[in-house]
């Protein structure tokens, strides 16, 4: 049989999420930021870009205060995860802000406390290329981030290098 390989790999952080439950093993890499850094327990509104399948939202939902907004956006439908809502939208077109800006006056969030942001862009090709398309994404959300994070809020995100 052959290997297993990239976002298949049947690794320790593949085997841990199952084990808790989570959705993916990218859930993880927020357990271990947040034992690291604790930016889950205060975080009253927490906006999730590039959320699906949801594996960071999972852990989002279970460490910030009871009542706090969790926002997951993504190209595809996340299925529900109690205690967050979810919204199918680009993070690069002007609409996804509108919405988001309508949830945040809907759920009376003036400011987000924590921005995540995961996003890996679904075009394959070369090494190169992907790390381009996906360092491209981290802009927009940045872009984001910008727009809607609280004074002194944390910004996280995935971002492709070489050493
Ligand atoms: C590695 S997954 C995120 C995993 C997630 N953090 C978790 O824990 O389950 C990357 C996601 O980026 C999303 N994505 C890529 N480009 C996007 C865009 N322009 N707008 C919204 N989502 C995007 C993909 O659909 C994919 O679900």
């Amino acid at each position: 049989m052959g290997k297993v390989k990239g976002k298949h790999r049947l690794d320790k952080f593949y085997r841990l999420a199952k084990e808790h439950g989570y959705r993916s093993r990218a859930s993880w890499k927020l357990v271990q930021l947040d034992s690291k850094f604790s930016i889950l327990r205060s975080s009253r509104a927490v906006l999730d870009l590039c959320a699906a399948p949801g594996g960071w939202m999972q852990v989002a939902v279970q460490r910030v205060p009871v009542g706090s907004l969790v926002l997951g956006i993504d190209l595809v439908p996340i299925a529900p995860i109690r205690g967050a809502i979810s919204i199918e939208q680009d993070i690069t077109k002007p609409e996804c802000r509108a919405r988001v800006k309508k949830l945040m006056g809907e759920h009376g969030v003036r400011a987000f406390d924590l921005v995540l942001h995961d996003g890996s862009p679904n075009v394959g090709g070369a090494w190169a290329q992907e790390a381009m398309s996906q360092n491209a994404l981290v802009i927009d959300a940045v872009k984001l981030a910008t727009q809607f994070l609280a004074p002194k809020g944390t910004f996280v995100t995935k971002v492709r290098v070489r050493f």
